[in-house]
């Protein structure tokens, strides 16, 4: 299977390019390549594929086999592929997600993308749209008990589920890999979730780090990144517009007073092509 290895801001995935023929055994064969010691290593997979509703469709896959509803860094990385590679001319296109058809713009410079805008739609706060159990709308700093500890949580869908977790200390020091696996598994979330850990530097400013449904710890994540700027609005502890420095990068977002909608502006990069042999049963 011939793919092309992408990132935004170290949020890595293996892109296959299924324009002209579809995949089988899509959940078996992302786990398959995801795994950095067996496979090719990335955090997922995600399938270009045409649209008849848009000019394109990304259908994503994390580490674990399981589908995502949206993915941020992986969409500008779709909108970079499809540019780079000629499957589209134009620097305003559309792609079709679980979470709905997305508008991008595209930064060209040299005849390659550099630059990617995506509108992420507006915000969905309804618990039960989240999903989150939880009685209040919107859900914010919602007492959760985890690990033995009462955690205050504010919750965010960008079309996939998110936790957002404020704290005071910096974001490099916070245990991630002992608490985040039980709040992604935790049972007021039906479908798990993506848990944000931040911490807010100014108005404009936050620091994030983030477990990832189904992937685990990531060095970034866009829809996350857009959810904790969402939750540091409705905090009262960030201005709409803000950067975020997660471990990978900045990502500059910006939820519009206007339309309700969320913007986030981001690099995508092309790192290698390459073609995998797997296993017999995934070829069938
Ligand atoms: N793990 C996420 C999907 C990938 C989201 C993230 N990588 C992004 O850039 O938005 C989920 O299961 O909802």
């Amino acid at each position: 299977m011939k793919f092309t290895k992408m990132h935004g801001i170290g949020n890595d995935y293996v892109y296959v390019d299924c324009t002209k023929k579809d995949l089988a055994h899509t959940s078996e064969i992302a786990k398959y390549v995801s795994d950095r010691h067996f496979g090719i290593g990335s955090d997922g997979m995600i399938l270009i594929k045409s649209s008849e509703k848009a000019d394109f469709q990304m259908d994503m896959y994390n580490a674990d086999g399981s589908r995502g509803e949206m993915c941020g860094n992986g969409i500008r990385c779709v909108a970079k592929y499809v540019y780079d590679h000629h499957l589209t001319d134009k620097t305003e296109i559309s792609i079709d997600t679980l979470a709905g058809i997305k508008y991008l713009k595209l930064t060209v410079e040299n005849g390659k993308v550099v630059k990617v805008r995506v509108n992420m739609g507006q915000p969905i706060l309804a618990p039960d749209r989240i999903p989150v159990i939880a009685e209040k709308e919107p859900v914010v700093a919602e007492p959760i008990k985890v690990c033995g500890k009462e955690w205050k949580m504010t919750c965010v869908s960008m079309g996939n589920p998110h936790a957002v977790i404020f704290i005071d200390t910096p974001v490099k020091e916070f245990p991630l890999e002992e608490i985040g696996p039980h709040f992604e598994n935790h049972a007021r979330f039906p479908k798990r979730t993506n848990t944000e850990f931040v911490r807010v530097l100014d108005r404009q400013t936050l620091e994030m780090r983030v477990w990832e449904r189904g992937s685990g710890e990531t060095l970034a994540c866009g829809t996350g990144t857009c959810a904790t700027v969402v939750a540091g609005v409705l905090n009262g502890l960030c201005d709409r517009k803000a950067v975020v420095h997660l471990l990978g990068g900045d990502l500059e977002i910006e939820w519009n007073e206007d339309d309700n909608c969320v913007y986030m502006t981001g690099s995508a990069t092309e790192v290698f092509e390459g073609e995998i042999t797997l296993p017999e049963e995934m070829t069938e």
